[in-house]
């Protein structure tokens, strides 16, 4: 099969040939149906600490757009849902074609015009990839954010305004070490959904602990047009990037808000 990707010839649709985990029961992304949730008192705030990179990426891999560090530098998440500490990794987006899809999750059935992905690994694992294949929803914790049109986004604009550098597949660019990627986040990482799933992309391992934030992140018109000028590997438009939801089966979703 051609390599993997969104088009007719190599979409979701196509992947569970190489990856036969696609229809696994733990899979990722899903609808977050708000009626067949569940309020868990017992989660408590995510505390993200992010510092200061002196050497990262910006890269287009193909499928995505990605913030890359060279190496860790200390930047971790706790709290919430997580029994132990996470170490950042990387961050990328999906987005859509037009204002109306482009994220993975779905609220009700609502797809938002893009949506962030901070990607974490358990640290009692050596490495990144062995916390992949570590086995159980515990290797990865990702932190989802929805993005919809309206201001424009500070934070990640350091951001979007490198996309035009990494128009192509295979082109990177290095980000200027006094980018804050603390600042993208809100200022309380509070209301948010959460359940054990997997990558969105191949391999699809089930190793994510998802936790999708309630409150979408604004970012402008201007800011969501630089990613849609993005291309793939077969030059096309990269813009539907995102995997349509897949089933919950016997899932709960926990919610840290009423
Ligand atoms: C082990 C997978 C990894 C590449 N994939 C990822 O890192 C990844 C991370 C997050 C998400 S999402 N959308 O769910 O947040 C999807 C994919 C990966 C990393 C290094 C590799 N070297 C060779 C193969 C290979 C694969
Ligand atoms: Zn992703």
């Amino acid at each position: 099969m051609a390599p993997w990707g969104y088009e007719k010839d190599n979409g979701p649709a196509h992947w569970h040939k190489d990856c036969p985990i696609a229809n696994g029961k733990n899979q990722s992304p899903i609808d977050l149906i708000n009626g067949e949730v569940k309020y868990d008192s017992g989660l408590k705030p995510l505390t993200a600490k992010y510092v200061p990179f002196s050497d990262a990426k910006f890269l287009n891999n193909g499928h995505s757009v990605q913030f890359q560090p060279s190496a860790g530098n200390g930047s971790e998440l706790t709290g919430g849902p997580l029994a132990v500490k996470y170490n950042f990794e990387q961050f990328h987006f999906h987005w859509g074609n037009n204002d109306t899809e482009g994220s993975e999750h779905r609220v009700d059935g609502k797809m938002y015009p893009a949506e962030l992905h901070f990607v974490h690994w358990n640290s009692t694992n050596p490495s990144f990839k062995d916390a992949v294949g570590s086995g159980g929803p515990n290797g990865l914790a990702v932190l989802g954010f929805f993005l919809k049109v309206g201001a424009e986004n500070a934070a990640l604009k350091p951001i979007t305004d490198l996309i035009p550098k990494v128009k192509d597949a295979g082109t990177s660019v290095t980000v200027p070490s006094n980018f804050d990627m603390q600042a993208i986040l809100p200022a309380t990482l509070t209301d948010y959904y959460t359940y054990d799933g997997s990558l969105t992309t191949p391999p699809l391992a089930e190793c994510v602990k998802w936790i999708v934030f309630k409150q979408p992140l604004e970012v402008s018109a201007a800011q969501m047009e630089a990613f849609r000028s993005v291309i793939n590997r077969d030059g096309k438009p990269m813009g539907g990037n995102y995997r349509p939801p897949c089933p919950l089966h016997d899932r709960a979703v926990k919610t840290s808000f009423k």
